[in-house]
């Protein structure tokens, strides 16, 4: 088709049955790939929906050589995190926790975060910000104003975001001022490689000149396998989790060689220990999990999910809240996150954002005034909490919520010897009560406790969303199937699901694609020669785009009949399934019989 080529990086389609021969498999980012672990996970019921999740997070501690570095943080310099969507709410949590590190060491606070979008990405998810270079590097340049030594960190899982490569060129070009690390789970050679629109390399090529700057020390790559996302693509979940180990036991290990205190490889496993024995101590509670991942994908039919965390297990609920919208199109109302203190707790840089709109407000007291008098019996509420909070301001709120709904659910973390009041168990019938060993490990010790509560709680949240929208057949086998196309990286991502789910052509995907996006079943020239970000700017305001266009492909019909299908289907997991077997269809790749499973 004319204008290819701006389509020459995307893989072409194998022949039906081939796709493993083909070594399609094999060519693709490991951030994008489909895990053989969950090819069915559409069909799982919850508790097999928990245990696949639950493998999926043990891949991370999967012997590999971690190429950890040690350097010492430079005195009175800046650390500066940052990155996109899920990596950027990361990069504010790292920045927050070193920073009240620091202080308890009664040093000034050295850390700062970057999120493309903003601040208001913080809860309301900003995708297209992501794909400009120049925005990055001037937010880079506005942070580091008059800086004479800048240790850079951008974080980007899939090693994709262009608002990142734009950071580590700036860096590149003044290595006088920064120190560019990358942190990700690709390999470099599997580094986005598609042109950047208005910019001169790829991410890729960044990403290769970074990697010449490794043997002198002049910035480095820390990219650790992890293994496909349980939900492809799904960079917020592993490759959230494993950017959370690895930027925690770095930092607080050059903390330790700040303080003059040998670094060790043992010290290092030790610390990566401690996360591995949260994986088991967070997933022996999967019966638990199960149960709250059916009750919360029962609330989503006709209700919303609320999740009030005290502390910074809050901005892991606001975290887990927001992506629901990016990933399973879910609107803000229906998945929703709170804090204690709001953004004082949260100590953003753009302060209180609560009037930019509906969705802002995020403090306890914002719920109970502004949705508790709407929440019934079709909603669900859930309290994450810690044993060192404050349990009668808890029980206070519970009982208020108990007036207004049932279902009301909480995740604690307890160390050990400390006992949930009966009280509170009374309040809360359905507890996931976690118990921390205590950590001798002096003064890290309480952080990685901090550390540990977080990602078990980001675990069991993001295998409680997933699943719950897999219920709901938002997913079809582990394909994110119903995105909203807001930047590069899901247009290309909505071609490849195409390919993957039809078995036709990259051209035929490519051109039913824009017929989805447009509305139109014939292309005039002027649409197909509009730029990648162009039809991104179309899709923006299209709703299921990537089920009409697979609809359409697979019935080989027009999109206008695709669109009332998929609109009349019980999900959209349904429409595709049934269309899989529409007669004399061309067999598309690797497909099952398609009939067997559950319907959903
Ligand atoms: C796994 C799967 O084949 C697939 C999904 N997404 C993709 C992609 C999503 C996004 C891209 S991309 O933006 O070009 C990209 C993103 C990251 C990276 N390192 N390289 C390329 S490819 C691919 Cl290549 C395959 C399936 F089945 F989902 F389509
Ligand atoms: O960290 P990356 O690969 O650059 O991805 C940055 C963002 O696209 C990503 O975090 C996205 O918001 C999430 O919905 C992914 O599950």
């Amino acid at each position: 088709m004319r204008g290819t080529r701006k389509y020459q990086h995307v893989i072409e389609t194998p022949d039906p049955g081939k796709w493993e021969l083909a070594g399609y498999e094999e060519s693709l980012p490991i951030s994008e790939k489909s895990n053989p672990i969950t090819r069915e996970l559409d069909k799982s019921d919850p508790s097999q929906l928990v245990q696949l999740l639950r493998d999926c997070d043990a891949e991370i501690f999967q012997e590999e050589d971690a190429n950890l570095i040690h350097y010492h943080d430079p005195e009175g310099g800046l650390v500066v995190l940052s990155g996109c969507g899920t990596s950027g709410r990361l990069a504010l949590l790292l920045a927050n926790s070193f920073n009240l590190l620091l202080k308890g060491q009664h040093r000034a606070p050295r850390y700062c975060y970057i999120m493309s979008g903003g601040d208001r990405s913080i809860v309301s998810a900003q995708e297209s910000p992501e794909d400009d270079p120049h925005v990055g590097a001037q937010e880079l340049e506005k942070v580091c104003e008059g800086k004479k030594n800048v240790v850079f960190v951008g974080i980007s899982c899939g090693l994709s975001a262009p608002f990142i490569a734009g950071q580590l060129d700036l860096c590149m070009r003044h290595l006088d001022v920064y120190l560019p690390v990358l942190v990700g789970c690709n390999p470099v050679s599997m580094a986005r490689n598609d042109p950047i629109e208005g910019w001169h390399s790829s991410f890729r090529q960044v990403a290769e000149r970074l990697q010449a700057l490794h043997e002198s020390h002049k910035g480095f790559i820390l990219n650790p396998a992890v293994g496909p996302e349980a939900v492809s693509g799904s960079s917020r979940m592993k490759g959230g989790s494993a950017t959370k180990i690895l930027l925690e036991t770095l930092l607080l290990v050059a903390h330790k060689a700040d303080s003059n205190v040998p670094v060790t490889e043992k010290c290092l496993l030790e610390i990566l220990r401690t996360y591995e024995r949260a994986h088991k101590v967070t997933y022996s509670q999967s019966k638990k999990i199960a149960a709250l991942m059916k009750q919360t994908a029962t609330s989503l039919q006709k209700g919303h999910l609320y999740i009030l965390g005290w502390g910074t297990l809050g901005l892991v609920g606001i975290m887990a809240a927001v992506e629901c919208g990016p990933t399973f199109q879910a609107d803000w109302r229906d998945v929703r996150g709170f804090v204690t203190g709001g953004y004082d707790s949260i100590e953003n840089k753009e302060g209180d954002l609560s009037s930019l709109g509906p969705e802002f407000p995020i403090s306890h007291e914002d719920f109970v005034r502004n949705v508790l008098p709407s929440v019934s019996e079709t909603d669900a509420v859930l309290l994450i909490f810690t044993l060192d909070d404050e349990l009668n301001q808890i029980e206070k709120l519970a009982a208020l919520v108990k007036e207004k709904t049932s279902n009301i659910q909480c995740i604690s973390h307890a160390t050990a010897g400390q006992y949930l009041p009966n009280s509170l168990k009374k309040t809360i019938p359905s507890i996931i009560g976690m118990t921390w060993p205590i950590l001798f490990l002096e003064y890290e010790g309480t952080f990685i406790q901090k550390f540990q509560r977080e990602l078990s709680t980001k675990w069991i949240l993001d295998t409680v969303t997933s699943g719950a929208y897999a219920l709901r057949g938002k997913i079809f086998r582990n394909f994110m199937v119903d995105f909203k196309i807001t930047n590069s990286k899901l247009f290309h991502r909505a071609a490849s699901v195409l390919q993957r789910v039809t078995g036709q052509s990259q051209q035929r995907c490519t051109e039913v694609l824009l017929q989805s996006i447009y509305g139109e079943q014939t292309l005039s020239e002027q649409i197909r020669n509009r730029t990648i970000a162009g039809h991104v700017g179309a899709a923006a305001s299209q709703d299921k785009v990537l089920p009409v266009a697979i609809v359409s492909l697979l019935r080989n019909c027009a999109v206008q009949e695709a669109r009332s299908r998929v609109d009349s289907s019980a999900s959209i997991r349904a429409a595709i399934e049934s269309s899989l077997n529409v007669p004399g269809r061309k067999r598309g790749a690797e497909e099952g019989s398609g009939s067997e499973g559950r319907s959903r």
